[in-house]
C-alpha cells in the first residue's frame, strides 16, 4: 500500500506542533507507521536553511532570496524524506508545506501566488498533500501564545500588519482547495484533535 501525506497549517501559534503529536500517537496506537516532519527543515540541508531564514540577524534578506530558501529546503525534503517515506506505505505529517509559501511569501510578502507555485512546482516534483488541516486562529491571539511559549523567530517578529496579511491570505486560500479542512484552532485541544481524527479515518477508509 502506498503511504498518506498530511500536512498542517495555519498562522504562527495555531497550534500545529501539539495537533501533529497527537495525532501522531493516535495513529500509531491504531498499528500505523507514522513519521513526523518539518518545514522549513526536516533533513540536516534543510535545517541548516531553516538556521539561515528564521536567524533574526538576517533582518536584510530579500523577500525573493527567502521564497526560494523555502523552496530549495522543500526540495530536499520531498526528495530524501517525504517520497521514499510515502513510497513505503507510511503516513507522513508534515509541519507546513507549501501553502505556507503561498500565504507568507505569495501573499504577505506580495510576491504572487502564481511565482510561488511556478518555484514550488520544481520544488515538490508535483507531490500534493493528501489532507491538509488548517488551524485558523487570528494574528493577535497567535503571537500571544508564542510570546508566551518562547523566544520569537524572524517571521514571528514581522510586525502585526504582516501577521494581519498571512491569516487574510490563509482566509482566501481555504476556498480555493478541496484538500483544505479549516479548523477554529481557539477550541479545546481534545476537541479539535478529535475532528481531525474523524477527518483522517474517513480518508484511511478511502485508501
Ligand atoms: N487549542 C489550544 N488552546 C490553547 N492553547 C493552545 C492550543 N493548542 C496549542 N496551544 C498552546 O499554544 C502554544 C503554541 O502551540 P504550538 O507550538 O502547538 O503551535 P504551532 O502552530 O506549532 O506554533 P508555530 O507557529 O511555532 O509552529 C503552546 O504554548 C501550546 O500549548
Ligand atoms: C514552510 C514555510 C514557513 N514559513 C514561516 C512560517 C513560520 O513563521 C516559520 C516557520 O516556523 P515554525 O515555527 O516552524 O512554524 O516560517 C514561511 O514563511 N514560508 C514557508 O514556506
Amino acid at each position: 500500500m502506498k503511504g498518506i501525506f498530511i500536512t498542517f497549517e495555519g498562522p504562527d501559534g495555531a497550534g500545529k506542533t501539539t495537533q501533529i503529536n497527537l495525532l501522531k500517537e493516535y495513529l500509531i496506537s491504531k498499528g500505523f507507521d507514522v513519521v513526523l516532519t518539518r518545514e522549513p527543515g526536516g533533513t540536516p540541508i534543510g535545517e541548516k536553511i531553516r538556521n539561515v531564514i528564521l536567524d533574526v540577524e538576517n533582518k536584510e534578506m530579500d523577500d525573493i532570496c527567502e521564497a526560494l530558501l523555502y523552496a530549495a529546503s522543500r526540495a530536499q525534503l520531498v526528495k530524501e524524506f517525504i517520497l521514499p517515506n510515502i513510497e513505503q506505505g507510511k503516513v507522513v505529517i508534515c509541519d507546513r508545506f507549501v501553502e505556507s509559501s503561498i500565504v507568507y511569501q505569495g501573499y504577505a510578502r506580495g510576491i504572487g501566488e502564481e511565482k510561488i507555485e511556478a518555484i514550488n512546482n520544481i520544488a515538490t516534483r508535483g507531490l500534493v498533500p493528501d489532507a491538509v488541516f488548517l488551524l485558523m486562529l487570528t494574528p493577535e491571539e497567535g503571537i500571544k501564545r508564542k510570546k508566551n511559549s518562547g523566544k520569537l523567530d524572524r517571521l514571528e517578529m514581522e510586525k502585526i500588519e504582516f501577521h494581519k496579511k498571512v491569516y487574510e491570505g490563509y482566509n482566501r486560500l481555504k476556498g480555493k482547495r478541496k484538500n483544505v479542512f479549516e479548523i477554529d484552532a481557539t477550541l479545546d485541544v481534545n476537541l479539535i484533535h478529535n475532528k481531525i481524527i474523524g477527518i483522517v479515518e474517513n480518508l484511511l477508509r478511502e485508501e
